[in-house]
């Protein structure tokens, strides 16, 4: 029986999994996310990890977990929060849940789309708030999407996901991207490759759907921010620090946006305040893949990466290139 310490409520089904291969399960007790110091008591001693994506798994952390971790699994796509070099000296498996999630982490963007530029977000509170409002042919318009351009940046499987449901919406298909974006995706969505910087100049909405790396950090600063179509918006699901947030508020204050979604800060959970007083700005709190179903596949799959390291088997889904 190994020690298996989960750092923050998961799904039970990922519980029940790691049950029903023979572990032993210590979750994390408290409601609130563990502080650091108490973190790293709770995973010492344990042979296997369940991981989330404010931890902060580090030389730090795998030194407190003890020379008998084997493997941790984040729940979660991206792996920005794991420092895979100390994972290798540590001789520790990172692990990640790709594959489960990109429809929902898709339909969230999508959301955030539509929501931004249709201002239904404004709308929304604006009739919470109780302001007089009533039908007039020209109030609160926003903007269609039909016929416009989509610019992606990161062109994986949630990126190719929301490529998908705007083409259904009639929109014009960029992306930019080492690699060609997959076929037959590629293809069926007339899906033209572009350099960053001519993708972000020339698009009407810029998407985001790259992992965070030191050359995805800032991938949007200020002067891609500023090199903006005027009017043109943006959308953020993939990770706060891609985009200089300050620069941001800026760009949506003074131009040239004319809005943005944003699902994923900075500084999580801390939101830059200048996004607070502007009405062109959808805000969500990291619900990227937040739906049941996903959530309990994802826990499932870092419940079974789990159990394949300590059985001796190959992790199902490394972190890449691990
Ligand atoms: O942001 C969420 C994830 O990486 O799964």
């Amino acid at each position: 029986m190994s020690k298996i310490c989960i750092t923050d409520a998961v799904p039970e089904a990922g519980i029940a999994r790691l049950v029903a291969h023979g572990h032993e399960v210590v979750r994390w007790p408290g409601a609130e996310a563990p502080r650091r110091h108490e973190l790293l008591d709770h995973v010492h001693g344990a042979e296997g990890v369940l991981s989330v994506l404010s931890d902060e798994v580090d030389e730090e952390f795998l030194t407190a977990a003890g020379s008998q971790l084997k493997v941790v699994a984040n729940v979660a796509a991206g792996y920005n929060n794991i420092d895979v070099d100390a994972c290798r000296r540590h001789g520790v498996v990172p692990t990640t849940t790709p594959g489960v999630l990109f429809d929902a982490t898709a339909d969230t963007a999508f959301g955030l789309l539509l929501m931004v530029t249709r201002r239904f977000g404004e709308a929304e509170r604006l009739v919470r708030a109780g302001q007089p409002w009533r039908y007039r042919t020209t109030f609160m318009l926003g903007h269609s999407i039909e016929g416009k351009s989509i610019g992606l940046i990161g062109a994986g499987q949630i990126g190719t996901a929301m490529a998908r449901r705007c083409h259904a919406f009639g929109m014009s298909i960029y992306y930019a991207q080492e690699h060609p974006m997959k076929e037959p995706a590629r293809s069926e969505l007339g899906a033209v490759g572009l350099p960053v910087d001519e993708l972000v100049a020339s698009c009407d909405v810029v998407s985001l759907h790259c992992p965070l790396t030191a050359q995805t950090r800032h991938i949007l600063d200020a002067s891609r921010l500023a090199s903006m179509k005027p009017g043109a918006y943006l959308i953020n699901t993939a990770r706060g620090a891609c985009v200089d947030e300050a620069a941001l508020v800026e760009a949506l204050r003074s131009g040239p946006l004319a809005g943005a979604g944003l699902d994923v800060y900075e500084d999580e959970p801390t939101i830059n305040p200048g996004l607070f007083g502007l009405e062109n700005v959808v805000l969500l709190p990291h619900l990227g893949s937040a739906n049941v179903e996903t959530r309990t596949t994802m826990t499932q799959l870092a419940a079974d990466n789990v159990d394949a390291v300590l059985a001796g088997r190959p992790a199902l889904t490394p972190v890449p290139g691990f």
